[in-house]
């Protein structure tokens, strides 16, 4: 049970503590953070506050930390971090459990989001030595002018203290994918859970403590986003800022320093539809694309932009399989779940015109929009014509037009005959325009969690190596 047994240490009374300096700490504020449980409508868990003193503390240890971390071996960087992952496994009900009650996923999916998660850490910890352990060498007489004198060395070198942002509807998933690369590149991490999703994100970073990393080196801090956000995106302390949610992310990114950002926020995810698709296929991945984790997904299927001579057709199959989703608590692991928030519920039913507004923007609910398109070109400019551009994806027994359509939609993925999903989580996963900055997936945040040294020696005389 969640805050039980192993993770008794991370809860005081009725509230979590937050994670600093290796320890479990209850915040100097004295105020806590309500969760309010999506099901019930009732606070569920409370966190600590934070304050600005406490992010002060966190990110001058998580500086110090960083330095000694970077000079331990590689291997035992990815040792610990497999030894994480397995503690992460191995604790996954209690961690699922949390992740029901506090953003109302149906059991089974977050006990996969747990799973998922653990071996994230440990693809990231084979990738990265891999990636990490090797660097270039490049020869001066390459270049036009220049004599064979200057050898370049050039290897990945962390880039210092790492601060984390997920959303809240893969807190941990989320969270993980940014800890494994920037650990296992020798950086520092530093946490602000969703407050929806922190106590899940609280019990997951107890695994890395009991794996047992230095003190100082991961450190969570919980708080509203309003209230210690900026605090947090803004200290001199960051040298990188990972984030994962919505339109926050673009004022966060107005707002950051000089430094290197990974940006994942909305979708609008398009779904077009050619007259010889198979819309058996179609329907059942509209469902699943639609409709998982009752439509809170970035990737989710957000508008579809069917060939009018089979809307009807595919309208109808797909109505036949809504009919069939079950409405009901997470516990019982029914297909539509309450959505994460009483303001979130208002939204999706308040703002939805089908002639307006739901055509452009993303609910973030289960609500689907059908447009019938009358050509390819239309479902492209429909596509094209959003801010956003996550992903899209096309379905046609057509190869040819399939690459033709995937290439011309402006989206960081396009996906062919199946809905947008980010994972494997070893793929690429970007968004262009207001989708995001950069690219997860474990090999890109990696590299986006390092900078390039190189060391140049300079010869004498030209040199070449004749074996
Ligand atoms: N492209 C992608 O990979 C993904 C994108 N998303 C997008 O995320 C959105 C839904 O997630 P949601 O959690 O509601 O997103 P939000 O942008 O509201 O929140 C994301 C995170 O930012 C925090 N936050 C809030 N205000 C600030 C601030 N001023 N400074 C720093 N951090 C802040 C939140 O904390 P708190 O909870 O305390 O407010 C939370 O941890 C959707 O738009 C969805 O498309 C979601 C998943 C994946
Ligand atoms: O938050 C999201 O929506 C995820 O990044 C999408 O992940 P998924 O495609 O694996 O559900």
């Amino acid at each position: 049970m969640a805050g039980t047994g192993l993770f008794s240490e991370i809860l005081d009374g009725e509230a979590y503590k937050y994670y600093a300096d290796g320890e479990w700490k209850k915040s100097s504020s004295g105020k806590l953070v309500p969760i309010i449980n999506p099901t019930t409508r009732k606070v569920h868990y409370k966190v600590q506050a934070c304050t600005q003193e406490e992010v002060n503390k966190v990110m001058e240890t998580a500086k110090i930390a960083q330095k000694s971390w970077a000079k331990t071996p590689l291997w035992k960087r990815a040792e610990l971090l497999h030894k994480a992952a397995s503690i992460l496994k191995e604790h996954k009900a209690p961690i699922a459990e949390s992740l029901v009650k506090e953003i109302a996923k149906p059991a089974k999916d977050a006990v996969t989001e747990v799973v998922r998660s653990g071996d994230l850490v440990s693809y990231c910890a084979e990738e990265g030595v891999r990636i990490l352990g090797e660097g270039k060498f490049l020869v001066s007489d390459s270049f036009p002018g220049n004599d064979r004198t200057k050898y370049c060395l050039t290897s990945k070198i962390p880039l210092g203290v790492v601060l984390a942002i997920p959303p809240f509807n893969y807190p941990v998933n989320l969270a993980v994918s940014k800890i494994a690369p920037a650990l296992i590149a020798g950086n520092s991490l530093v946490l602000k859970p969703p407050t929806q999703g922190a106590v899940s994100c609280l019990h997951m970073v107890h695994c890395f403590h009991l794996a047992g990393f230095p003190k100082g080196l991961i450190s969570c801090v919980t708080g509203k986003g309003s209230e210690i956000g900026d605090f947090l995106t803004m200290h001199p302390g960051v040298n990188c800022i990972s984030f994962t949610g919505g339109d926050t992310g673009i004022a966060i990114s107005k707002k950051a320093g000089m430094i290197p950002l990974q940006m994942e926020l909305g979708g609008k995810d398009a779904c077009i539809v050619l007259e010889d698709a198979d819309l058996d296929l179609v329907a059942a991945n509209i469902i699943k694309g639609g409709f998982s984790y009752s439509g809170q997904r970035c990737t989710a299927v957000k508008v579809v932009l069917v060939m009018e001579s089979v809307a009807d057709a595919l309208v109808e199959k797909v109505n036949k399989r809504v009919a069939k989703l079950t409405v009901g608590p997470p516990e019982e692991n029914s297909d539509i779940t309450p959505v994460v928030s009483e303001s979130s519920a208002n939204f999706i039913e308040d703002n939805v015109r089908p002639d307006m507004r739901i055509a452009w923007e993303e609910p973030f609910g289960p609500v689907l929009p059908v447009i019938r398109i009358t050509s390819v070109e239309e479902g492209i400019h429909h596509c094209n014509a959003s801010n956003f551009g996550l992903q899209g994806c096309v379905f046609t027994k057509d190869i040819n037009k399939a690459i033709l359509i995937g290439d011309a939609m402006e989206t960081g993925t396009v996906q062919i005959n199946s809905a947008p999903a980010r994972g494997p989580d070893h793929f690429p996963f970007q968004g262009i325009k207001d989708s995001g900055i950069g690219s997860q997936g474990i090999t890109n945040s990696i590299n986006m969690m390092t900078k390039i040294k190189t060391t140049v020696i300079n010869l004498p005389t030209p040199s070449y190596s004749m074996g």
